[in-house]
């Protein structure tokens, strides 16, 4: 309990806080405000504004806290509120608050995860609310929601004892070692959209996983990290808590599909995962965005392995829609979309260079960030990721190749020279991300043929093996940066700290801008060229 006195004082109204803005850290507050005639000092906000709440004669205000909002998944949504005083009356309020136990772990209630939010007061859009590691944790979450990072969860304690359920191979031993990648991961997921080109034809795909997936060892093991020797301990698999159907919000969704999509899939990058179960989902979001008919996310732990061997793994566990027996296989030009099948969809025409319609412009990245703008504040690792996506040209990328007779295309051929020792088939290695001016753009691209020279060096084992270091050092990033060729067009994506890069479509125009600067640089030195010899 607190009891709150709050002094008259005449420069009230524009120089003195009663108490500061702030959203109460426990689960219900109950308060009782006292004044001799009618003062009016607590004030909540809403929609962006301070409302006074009037002071009832012998009556309690309700507040709801942070913790219920966890527990409840964003459906009740703790107030913003605040105390301001009065130029000649005094004020007393007392307050009442109610505590979950601090060392427990909070989280939504299971039944409320995935389902729409939505309630007279408030609607948002359809993502879960991302909990909290313990409820002490969510107690330096003052004043605006979500503003401060929020602490991974620890890993669950598991019952071993549903190793009697195993399926497969028996394990004799009580399970396979985990591997020291697989041990070093604790919250850290891959999530992996896919656009489909039909609607989901939902029975056929769950078979589909039956016979494939579902017997992958890693797909139906949990970790199993007490013990002397941590291990993967294999268990059957119940495929309904792995396929994950949301409910989702319709209004959200015919609003602005493509938003809908990129916010529930944000949400995957910090929900926890059940430790007790294989860990990955499948979840079906049928609906039409402006790239597809529908997509499916998944969600898999990065101890099950890495994002490109698991996309390989994915990509085998699919079947042509023509032919049921067949692997899929990559149209060679625009393809004839089989009427209601499911597949793999076309990225969107190629050439599509430059902003997104409405999106405020600004100049492009080269030329404009501070080279602080990229580094994640503490904790970022655990902050919510956006992924966004752009279609870019491969023929814009050919140009700017061939202007410089680079090899931009190692990089997205993998294993083709087979001259490269190491670089294409293992580890990381460091690239320049210039944030300079340069007064010709090719200059880019000329410093980023490093690339080559790294790719033979023994950079890339080095730093798989200092990778963990490094990070402990020096933090995380707020944006990584993935490109993707495919067809003749090249998919750049972007995994963004939501807080940080609030519109990271912003940071999509830049690139499309800046590859755009770079390509009308490439085609004068091309003619150029041409004119000489
Ligand atoms: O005095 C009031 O009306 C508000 C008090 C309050 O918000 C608190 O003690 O947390
Ligand atoms: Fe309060």
């Amino acid at each position: 309990m607190r009891v709150n006195y709050y002094q008259p004082c005449r420069q009230a109204a524009d120089r003195v806080v009663g108490l500061s803005p702030h959203a109460d850290p426990n689960g219900l507050t109950l308060l009782l405000q006292m004044s001799h005639g009618d003062v009016q000092g607590l004030q909540v906000k809403k929609d962006g504004r301070w409302f006074a709440v009037r002071a009832l004669d012998g009556a309690f205000v309700v507040n709801v806290a942070d913790a219920l909002e966890i527990v409840s998944n964003g459906l009740f949504r703790s107030i913003e509120h605040r105390a301001v005083i009065h130029p000649t009356k005094e004020r007393i309020s007392v307050a009442l608050f109610h505590y979950p136990y601090q060392d427990r772990m909070l989280g939504p209630l299971p039944e409320l995860l995935y389902t729409n939010i939505s309630s007279p007061i408030i609607r948002c859009s359809p993502r879960p609310y991302t909990p909290c590691a313990t409820f002490s944790a969510a107690i330096p979450r003052m004043g605006a929601h979500g503003a401060s990072p929020i602490a991974p969860p620890p890993p669950l304690s598991i019952d071993t004892r549903r190793r009697d359920e195993a399926i497969g191979e028996p394990d004799d031993d009580g399970g396979e070692p985990l591997s020291p990648t697989a041990r070093m991961f604790h919250d850290f997921y891959i999530v992996a959209v896919v656009g489909l080109g039909a609607p989901i034809d939902f029975d056929p795909a769950r078979a589909g996983l039956e016979v494939t997936l579902v017997r992958h060892p890693r797909f139906t093991s949990i970790r199993v990290m007490d013990g002397p020797e941590p291990r993967w301990v294999r268990m059957a698999v119940n495929l309904d808590d792995h396929i994950i159907v949301p409910e989702l919000d319709r209004a959200a969704i015919s609003a602005d599909p493509d938003r809908a999509l990129e916010d529930y899939v944000a949400s995957l990058s910090t929900l926890p995962m059940d430790q007790s179960r294989p860990l990955w989902e499948l979840h079906v979001l049928d609906f039409p965005t402006s790239e597809a008919a529908s997509a499916v996310a998944f969600r898999i732990h990065h101890a099950l392995g890495d994002g490109a061997s698991l996309v390989s793994l994915l990509l085998v566990c699919t079947r042509s829609a023509a032919d049921p027996k067949a692997p899929p296989a990559l149209p060679s030009s625009a393809p004839a979309p089989a009427p209601g099948a499911p597949r793999l969809r076309r990225p969107a025409a190629a050439g599509v260079v430059g902003g997104r319609p409405g999106a405020r412009r600004v100049g492009p990245v080269l030329v404009r960030d501070p080279p602080t703008l990229f580094t994640g504040v503490k904790g970022v690792e655990a902050r919510r990721k956006r992924f966004v996506m752009r279609t870019l040209s491969l023929d814009d990328v050919k140009l700017v190749k061939h202007a410089l007779g680079c090899q931009l295309a190692e990089m997205m051929e993998p294993g083709k020279h087979n001259d490269l020792k190491w670089g294409n088939r293992l580890g990381y290695i460091v690239l320049p991300f210039e944030i300079v001016r340069h007064d010709d753009p090719l200059d880019y691209v000329r410093n980023a043929k490093t690339v080559d020279r790294k790719k033979h060096s023994f950079e890339a084992i080095a730093t798989h093996a200092i990778a963990e270091t490094v990070t402990k050092l020096f933090g995380v990033e707020a944006l990584t940066v993935h490109w993707q060729g495919y067809m003749d067009t090249i998919k750049i994506i972007l995994a963004v700290d939501d807080a940080q890069f609030p519109d990271s479509h912003d940071l999509l125009d830049d690139f499309a801008e800046s590859l755009e600067m770079i390509r009308k640089a490439a085609s004068v030195t091309s003619k150029a060229q041409v004119i000489k010899g």
